[in-house]
């Protein structure tokens, strides 16, 4: 089983319009609520790829309500905390470019916590627990990195899809897979814009030596590299035209992640994450089954 956290999920509010003009009215031209959350999309994705998942984390107030049904609507195994505040709308403007607005999330309380918390006794050996996006009000910086001795203990893995020093803190636990993009692996080890694919694979055994069990470095629309001691991989797409970035690399995330608790073969699941990525890109929500292996297809997957 792997079970997601998302300690601050959201109804993403995705909404269009041909351009934005600050400071006046604009109409919108499409708008959409969906269920949101890092982890609550790695969930999405892996009941999409018929992977068992149940999502964990906190939901509440009517937004909350509305994430429950959503995920209740696709018959997604959920076991959330309730809690007294509202869960956040993050707003994903689509106009020339795109941006995005993330609320900082309501503050979660000693008991809400505690009954988080007690979910992890119905972790078993071989479970997987990914852990991703931000923290609401109320929770320490170290939330995160204080569940892996408790996971550890059940002999379960886990995931932590993070940046900065928190990646690096998470590395000597031996996270399952960690997949920062490679600014993110840039800016991890204070190295300059990468000019050659040598580079990034160099920086990228610095995260196994360091602990982690797999690494893989995307790079948007180039495909991403999976890096071993002594083999790497690049994973590439052909160029089609992209319609959406939100979620495609917890989509990645999720593909990697549930194939290899399945089949440990760390290529195949390199593929299967490269496909539910770029089906994330080239869809308006996230990928469906139907897309991902239509994508699949088209992936070549080369050692480097
Ligand atoms: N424009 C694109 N075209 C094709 N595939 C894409 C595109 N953008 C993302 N992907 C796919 O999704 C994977 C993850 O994307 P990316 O490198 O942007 O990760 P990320 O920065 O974690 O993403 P996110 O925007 O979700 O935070 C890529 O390796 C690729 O497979
Ligand atoms: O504010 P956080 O927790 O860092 O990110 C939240 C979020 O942007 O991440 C997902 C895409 O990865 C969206 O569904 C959601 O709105």
């Amino acid at each position: 089983m792997i079970y997601s956290v998302t300690l601050n999920p959201s109804i993403d509010y995705v909404i269009e319009l041909p351009q934005l003009e600050l400071g006046a009215v604009n109409r919108l031209t499409h708008a959409v609520n969906l269920p949101g959350g890092k982890g609550i999309n790695v969930s999405r994705i892996l009941q999409t790829l018929g992977l068992p998942t149940t999502a964990w984390g906190f939901l509440g107030g009517f937004t909350g309500t509305f994430i429950q049904q959503q995920l209740d609507a696709i018959a997604m195994p959920c076991d959330f905390t309730k809690i007294k505040g509202d869960t956040r709308i993050n707003v994903k403007l689509k106009a020339e470019s795109e941006t995005e607005l993330n609320a900082s999330g309501p503050t979660i309380t000693s008991d809400e916590i505690a009954d988080f918390k007690s979910k992890l006794a119905k972790l078993a050996a071989g479970d997987v627990v990914v852990m991703s996006g931000s923290l609401p009000q109320g929770l320490p910086t170290t939330f995160y990195r204080d569940l892996i001795p408790v996971i550890h203990e059940h002999q379960a893995d886990f995931v932590i899809d993070t940046t900065g020093q928190a990646l690096l803190d998470t590395l000597p636990d031996h996270p399952l897979v960690v997949k920062p993009n490679h600014h993110e692996l840039a800016a991890l080890f204070n190295d300059a814009p990468y000019t050659s694919q040598d580079a990034i694979i160099k920086s990228g055994r610095r995260l196994l030596d360091l602990g982690a069990q797999h690494v893989l470095i995307s790079m948007a629309g180039a495909g991403a590299l999976m890096i071993e001691h002594d083999h790497a991989w690049l994973g590439t797409v052909p160029k089609q035209p992209a319609v959406n970035s939100v979620g495609a690399g917890d989509s990645m995330l999720a593909g990697f992640t549930g194939t290899f608790a399945q089949t440990h073969d760390a290529l195949e699941s390199f593929k299967v994450g490269i496909a539910c990525g770029s089906a994330t890109a080239f869809s308006e929500d996230l990928a469906t089954a139907d897309k991902i292996a239509a994508v699949k297809q088209t992936i070549s997957i080369t050692e480097v």
